[in-house]
């Protein structure tokens, strides 16, 4: 596996107020892979993505793009000879340009190249339209063409499918994921939604307060957080005793359960409900299919082999 991207020891600190927000990050993207850098607002990440492709100057640590280094101490190459290209939220296309001149607006593509990219990103037919006449699907198609075309060694996408609504999003994604995959590029996505992370990434590093935490495929971070904090903010958990916890789907209701609980709340979910039960000792959540459980019923629970230590 070919390391495409190399962090080491990558440090910023913005002086009002001594904000560290970028605390030594270590990581190495591999070439072909989807990595995501997941945290809330506020953690870091668009200073990251800004650090690599060269629109901020790191204070400390070294980066390499494909083996060349490209930011040290004595090193800081410009942005636009990193091989990177950003798709920005919203898309940032320009409004009195139209389709074909927005893809090879800033580059050299020859007519071949942005024929064939028209044709990949199934844009054919819509060259001389403007952004306006596009639907939204469209013009995210134009964005990554625009991104794309110059073939760039990392392809980064800074919250592109943040204020659009649930229903366009979800379509919205699944053709983000086809075409990454598609033109068979790295990619390095900063959202701070968790169902985004889980649905386009092969691996998600967890950011927070500058620092990143934990760094795996989704499931790696789901079933083994190494913090308190992965764990809540990857789902939910309750507290079984003073540094062990469970997760919802590792309880189950059973006749033969060995702890006794009472149910306190049921709610509704469609698929499923999430139901919060009273033991002796705390309040515990889990999740169950059953449509005949009552407030106030006693019930049995058996905890499944998967808790929690921190
Ligand atoms: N130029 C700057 N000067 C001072 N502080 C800054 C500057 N840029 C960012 N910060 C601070 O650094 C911290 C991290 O900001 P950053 O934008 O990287 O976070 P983020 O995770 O991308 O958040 P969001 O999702 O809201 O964009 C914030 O506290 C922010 O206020």
């Amino acid at each position: 596996m070919k390391k495409i991207v190399e962090i080491k020891n990558l440090r910023k600190i913005f002086c009002k107020g001594d904000i560290c927000v970028a605390n030594s990050l270590n990581f190495d993207l591999i070439k072909g892979e989807i990595f995501t850098i997941l945290g809330t607002s506020g953690s870091g990440k668009t200073t990251f993505l800004r650090m690599l492709a060269g629109l901020e100057k790191p204070d400390f640590g070294e980066i390499r793009i494909d083996n060349k280094l490209v930011f040290s101490k004595d090193v800081d190459i410009e942005p636009n000879k990193r091989e990177v290209a950003i798709v920005f939220q919203n898309y940032a296309l320009l409004p009195h340009l139209n389709i074909a001149s927005n893809i090879t607006f800033g580059s050299s593509a020859s007519k071949n190249e942005l024929k064939e990219i028209l044709e990949k990103t199934k844009l054919k037919g819509h060259e001389t339209k403007y952004p306006h006449e596009l639907s939204g699907g469209q013009q995210q198609r134009v964005a990554l063409a625009r991104a794309i075309i110059n073939k760039p060694k990392i392809l980064l996408l800074d919250e592109p499918l943040s204020n659009i609504d649930t229903e366009l999003r979800n379509i919205l994604r699944l053709e983000l994921k086809e075409m990454i995959r598609e033109f068979n590029i790295t990619a390095l996505f900063i959202t701070h939604d968790k169902e985004d992370a889980f649905f386009l990434s092969d691996r998600i590093a967890i950011m927070h307060g500058g620092d990143i935490l934990q760094v795996g495929t989704s499931k790696e971070l789901y079933n083994n957080p190494t913090s308190l904090y992965c764990a809540n903010f990857l789902g939910k958990i309750s507290q079984i005793s003073e540094n062990l916890y469970i997760r919802p789907e590792n309880i189950k209701i059973c006749q033969n359960g060995e702890v006794e609980a009472v149910i306190k709340e049921i709610i509704f979910y469609g698929s499923f409900y999430e139901v919060t039960v009273a033991t002796n000792n705390q309040d515990l959540l889990l999740f169950s299919f059953d449509d005949n459980l009552k407030i106030g019923q006693k019930v049995n629970l058996n905890f499944e082999d998967k808790i929690l230590k921190f």
